[in-house]
């Protein structure tokens, strides 16, 4: 029997992969490195967590004269080969030799009063990854960002905060659009309109709307249509009035899209796709010393396996395009930034301009073709917003929606439920305002991360503002209320954390106890597979399981107040990490 041996660090399942790792040692010696396969039950009457070695185990050694006869056998010797451990308190192996586990409820108990005492940052997953850059939002200049752009903006959010909360420094990447042919009719038309060059935002007014109208004037006359193409010329080789209209034109949009940020509450940093054109000659170079890049039709392309288009990198027209900035960008981001993680969140639609960019990357020996080995490169792609007609998501007009509009009427909605509600005569009209803000935006932000973010979504106030069921209202609602349970008990929790102590009796405490400890490894799930809908669920799964919970057991004035108030705290916190994680402000009354 190996020695008793006790690291508490790490996510449940982690610590438990520890202690059969030590058995696993003992009942196979010659069997080096086994990597324990641990998972919740999925049975929950036979145990908590299961460890399915045996079968494998079993294939690999039956040929070498083993003493073992069949799989159930060793998942027998595992059993009796496991450390003591203050984890587990009982275990049974089943079938072919999976091994199941009780875990200990005084363990359950200890692990998260340890937490409260602590901090739910201890919880933190650790990760390989030092340094990883979120590439997100990033809207076109002078074009409206539109939904396509606040779903990236919101799931990329998200991807950063859990990083950021598994202690990787993370570089927040806004790769804004403000480099392209595009600028050529813009510049052009701005001299038009504004012949001294002196504009400010109030004189373009929607953006929008001027590109619109630049567009016009370039489809319908020749004669400014080349004094546009020359204007691209004359901005890429740096001419002053030129650089200084293509500024103008980039400040007013980020005005715009700095709005959008503010009211949801994302950070990010502009490093436009302009910044990595000087790196663009060298990068080539770089591809072309491998012999990367060929001639093709007059344009220069990197063909890729099973891609019947190559990958253009430099235009017939000589320009650099899409595909060249982004080489340069991850050439940058890899020598310059030491990203080991690079993640790029858009549409599903690039999907294949980001597989054809990462093969070249891999063939260049950028990146390691084994995708388990780092630095590594990941698309996160989404699908649609849809509207209620299953089409594309367009107001009545036709045209595409309004980001700061859609957020408006999130809170108005919020705010006006409020006010029926009879809050307007309660609050103050601050705290009316803000907890509209809190349960609107959290509400479209949720309604988007809930769903695994390939599929499209429908895009509908009537359900994200739904206070029952899986929607963001119901969920900070929940918070509030347990909030209410712990303010209303006239306790100080922060004394009853230091003197209380956590019994899980009823089988609903040790259901909820048992859903808490399994944050971190939820959070971890999350991160590596970049999926929030999966911190969604376990979100609205831990705050039904708080609902059983309170349904079964009386907390102010029973015998077991302070244990339960202590729970109640519990779930409370690992609720607004989760709520920080997605990026929505919690409520604490209402
Ligand atoms: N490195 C990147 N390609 N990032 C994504 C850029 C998204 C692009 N500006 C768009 O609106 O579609």
């Amino acid at each position: 029997m190996a020695d008793a041996h006790e690291d508490n660090t790490g996510s449940l399942k982690e610590q438990l992969a520890k202690v059969f790792e030590l058995s696993l040692k003992v009942t196979v010696p010659d069997e080096p490195e086994v990597v324990p396969l641990i998972a919740p039950c999925s049975k929950k009457e036979t145990g908590d967590y299961q460890c399915n070695n045996a079968m494998s185990l079993w294939s690999k050694i039956k040929g070498k004269g083993t003493e073992f006869r069949g799989p159930q056998p060793v998942g027998q010797a595992i059993m009796r080969n496991l450390p003591a451990s203050d984890m587990i308190e009982s275990c049974s192996v089943a079938g072919p030799g999976f091994i199941n586990v009780k875990l200990s409820t005084k363990w359950i108990a200890k692990s998260i009063q340890k937490m409260l005492t602590d901090g739910i940052d201890t919880w933190a997953p650790k990760l390989l990854v030092k340094r990883a850059i979120v590439d997100f939002s990033s809207p076109n200049i002078a074009k409206e960002m539109h939904v396509g752009h606040l779903r990236s903006t919101i799931i990329g959010d998200t991807l950063a905060r859990m990083l950021e909360y598994s202690k990787v420094d993370v570089l927040r990447r806004n790769h804004v659009g403000d480099w392209g042919t595009q600028f050529g009719m813009l510049i052009e038309y701005l001299f038009e309109k504004f012949p001294d060059g002196e504009v400010n935002d109030q004189d373009i007014g929607e953006l929008e709307v001027f590109y619109k109208a630049s567009k016009q004037r370039f489809d319908d006359d020749a004669e400014f249509k080349e004094r546009a193409q020359q204007a691209v010329v004359s901005l890429q080789g740096g001419e002053e009035k030129y650089r200084k209209a293509w500024a103008q034109i980039c400040e007013i949009s980020r005005k715009g899209f700095e709005k959008v940020y503010q009211r949801l509450g994302v950070h990010l940093e502009e490093k436009g796709e302009s910044f990595y054109n000087p790196y663009i000659p060298e990068t080539l170079d770089l591809l072309k010393q491998k012999g990367l890049i060929e001639e093709s039709e007059g344009a220069q392309v990197i063909f890729i396996e099973g891609k019947k288009i190559p990958l253009i990198v430099v235009k017939r027209d000589g320009g650099f395009n899409y595909a060249s900035t982004d080489l340069a960008a991850l050439w940058y981001r890899l020598n310059k930034e030491k990203a080991d993680w690079i993640i790029y969140v858009t549409d599903v639609g690039q999907r294949e301009h980001f597989e054809m960019f990462f093969t070249a990357a891999k063939r260049a020996g950028w990146i390691p073709t084994d995708e388990n080995k780092y630095p590594k490169t990941s698309h996160v792609g989404f699908g649609l917003v849809l509207g209620d007609d299953g089409k594309r998501f367009r107001t009545r007009s036709t045209e595409v929606v309004k980001l700061v509009d859609l957020l408006d009427e999130a809170k108005t909605r919020c705010k006006a439920a409020l006010v029926e509600r009879g809050k307007a005569a309660e609050w103050t009209p601050e705290e009316l305002e803000q907890t509209a803000e809190a349960v609107g935006y959290g509400a479209v932000k949720y309604a988007d991360l809930k769903n695994n973010r390939l599929t499209n979504y429908t895009f509908n106030f009537d359900q994200m503002l739904n206070d029952k069921g899986n929607t963001a209202v119901y969920l900070l609602y929940a918070h509030a209320r347990i909030c209410s349970i712990i303010r209303k008990s006239g306790k100080d929790i922060e004394e009853l954390k230091r003197e209380g102590q956590i019994k899980l009796e009823k089988d609903e405490e040790r259901k909820l106890g048992l859903h808490l400890l399994q944050f971190p490894e939820v959070v971890e799930e999350a991160c590596t597979n970049l999926l929030p809908n999966v911190l969604c669920e376990y979100l609205y799964d831990l705050s039904e399981k708080f609902t059983s919970f309170y349904s079964e057991c009386q907390v102010v004035g029973s015998a077991e107040e302070i244990s339960r108030l202590l729970l109640c705290e519990a779930t409370a916190v690992v609720m607004r990490k989760c709520f920080h994680i997605l990026g929505i402000t919690p409520v604490y009354k209402i």
